[in-house]
C-alpha cells in the first residue's frame, strides 16, 4: 500500500483550491526565460494529473492507465464513496434531459454504461406508457396484434438510441458484459474514442452527455469543440460533473471526507490508492460552475444553465447548439 498522505493535506488541499485550472505560464524566471530564447526550443506544454504537473503528451496514458485499473471495481467503488448518491445524480440528468421519442443519444466517457442504461429505461418507459394509451383506444385489436406491439423490441424504444464511446477498452468491457447481464440489447451500440477526436460525423446526435467523464480530459476545450460538431443543430450538450462547493461546512467536510477517506477505500476496495488520490485531486482542479460554463459558451453553445447539485458537490451543466 502506498504511503497515505496525511500530514500536511488539509492544507495542501486549501493551498490547490486557489490553484485551480492553472492553464499556460505567464511568468518564466528571467534566466530560464533567455535560456530557453537562446536554444530555440519550444517548452513542452504542460498539464495537470492530480496534483501532480505533467507534459499534455503524459496525461492521456495516465488516465488510461488510471480507468484500466479501476474498471472492475468501478461500480460498487461509486455506490460505496457516495452511498449510492451517485445514482440519484445520474437519474437527475436523464429528468433534465427528458429525452423524446427517436432521441439519438452520443454519450461520451460512457464508461460501464450507467447514463446509456438510465436513457434506455427511461425511453422505454415512456414508450410503454404512450403504447398502452394507445392500444386502451383501439379496443377492437386482437390478442395477437396486442402481443406483437409489446414483443417487437426496437419498437418499445420508440426509435431512440444510445451510442457509448469510451477511450478506455477496460471499462467499455465491462460496461458490454453489464449489458449482457441485464438483457439491453436494442438501441445500444459502443465504440472506442476519444472525446477530444470523436469519430462521428458532423450533425449527428440530438443529445451529448459526459458524466464524470470531461474532467479527465487533456483538452477540455478541444472535447467541448467536438461534443458541438457532432450534435444536431437545435440539439442539446449536458455534462455531469464534480464542481465547487458553496457552503464552507460542508466544504470543509467534504475535503476531509476526499482526502483522508476517498483514498483508504479505494486502497481497501479496489487495491488502488494511488487512483482514487488522482480521483479527489482531479475534482479539486476542475473550474468552478461559472467557468465551466464560460468554457461550453466559448465553444459555440447557447442558453447555457447549470443547476448545483448536493451543495455544489456536482453541476449539470446545459448548453444547445442552434
Ligand atoms: C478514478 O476515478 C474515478 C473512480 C471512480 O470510481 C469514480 C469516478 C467518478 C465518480 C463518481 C461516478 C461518483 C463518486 C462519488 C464520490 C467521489 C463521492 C461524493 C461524495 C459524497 C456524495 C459525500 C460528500 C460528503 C460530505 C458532504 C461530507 C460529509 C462527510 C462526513 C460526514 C464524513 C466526514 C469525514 C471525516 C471527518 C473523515 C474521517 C471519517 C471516517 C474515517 C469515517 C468514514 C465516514 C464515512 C464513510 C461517511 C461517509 C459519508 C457520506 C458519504 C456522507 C453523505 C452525506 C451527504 C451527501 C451530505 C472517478 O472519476
Ligand atoms: C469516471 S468515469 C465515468 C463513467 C460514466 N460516464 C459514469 O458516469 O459512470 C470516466 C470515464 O472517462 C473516460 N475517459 C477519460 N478520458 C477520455 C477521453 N479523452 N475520451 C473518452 N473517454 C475518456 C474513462 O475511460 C472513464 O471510462
Amino acid at each position: 500500500m502506498a504511503a497515505p498522505r496525511s500530514c500536511g493535506l488539509w492544507s495542501y488541499a486549501r493551498a490547490m483550491r486557489s490553484y485551480r485550472f492553472p492553464g499556460l505560464r505567464s511568468s518564466w524566471p528571467r534566466s530560464l526565460l533567455s535560456a530557453r530564447l537562446l536554444s530555440q526550443e519550444k517548452p513542452a506544454p504542460e498539464t495537470h494529473f492530480g496534483f501532480e504537473t505533467v507534459s499534455e503528451e503524459e496525461k492521456g496514458g495516465k488516465v488510461y492507465q488510471v480507468f484500466e485499473s479501476v474498471a472492475k471495481k468501478y461500480d460498487v467503488m461509486n455506490d460505496m464513496m457516495s452511498l449510492g448518491i451517485h445514482r440519484v445524480w445520474k437519474d437527475l440528468l436523464l429528468r433534465k434531459m427528458h429525452p423524446l421519442p427517436g432521441t439519438q443519444l452520443l454519450d461520451v466517457a460512457g464508461g460501464t454504461g450507467d447514463i446509456a442504461f438510465r436513457f434506455l429505461n427511461y425511453v422505454q418507459a415512456q414508450h410503454q406508457g404512450k403504447q398502452k394509451r394507445k392500444l386502451r383506444a383501439q379496443q377492437n385489436l386482437s390478442w395477437e396484434e396486442i402481443a406483437k406491439k409489446y414483443q417487437n423490441e426496437e419498437d418499445s424504444l420508440g426509435g431512440s438510441r444510445v451510442m457509448v464511446c469510451d477511450i478506455n477498452r477496460e471499462m467499455l468491457k465491462i460496461g458490454k458484459q453489464k449489458a449482457f447481464d441485464r438483457g439491453y440489447k436494442a438501441g445500444l451500440a459502443w465504440v472506442l474514442g476519444d472525446a477530444e477526436e470523436l469519430p462521428f460525423d458532423d450533425d449527428k446526435f440530438d443529445v451529448y452527455t459526459i458524466a464524470f467523464g470531461i474532467r479527465n480530459v487533456t483538452h477540455i476545450d478541444q472535447a467541448l469543440q467536438e461534443a458541438h460538431r457532432v450534435l444536431k443543430p437545435g440539439g442539446r450538450f449536458l455534462c455531469l460533473e464534480f464542481s465547487q462547493v458553496n457552503n464552507p461546512l460542508i466544504s470543509r467536510l467534504y475535503d476531509l471526507y476526499s482526502f483522508q477517506v476517498i483514498p483508504v477505500l479505494g486502497e481497501v476496495v479496489a487495491g488502488d490508492w494511488k487512483s482514487y488520490q488522482y480521483l479527489v485531486e482531479s475534482i479539486r482542479k476542475f473550474p468552478s460552475q461559472e467557468e465551466f460554463k464560460e468554457m461550453i459558451e466559448d465553444a459555440g453553445f447557447q442558453k447555457v444553465t447549470y443547476e448545483s447539485l448536493t451543495s455544489g458537490i456536482v453541476a449539470i451543466h446545459s448548453g444547445f447548439k442552434l
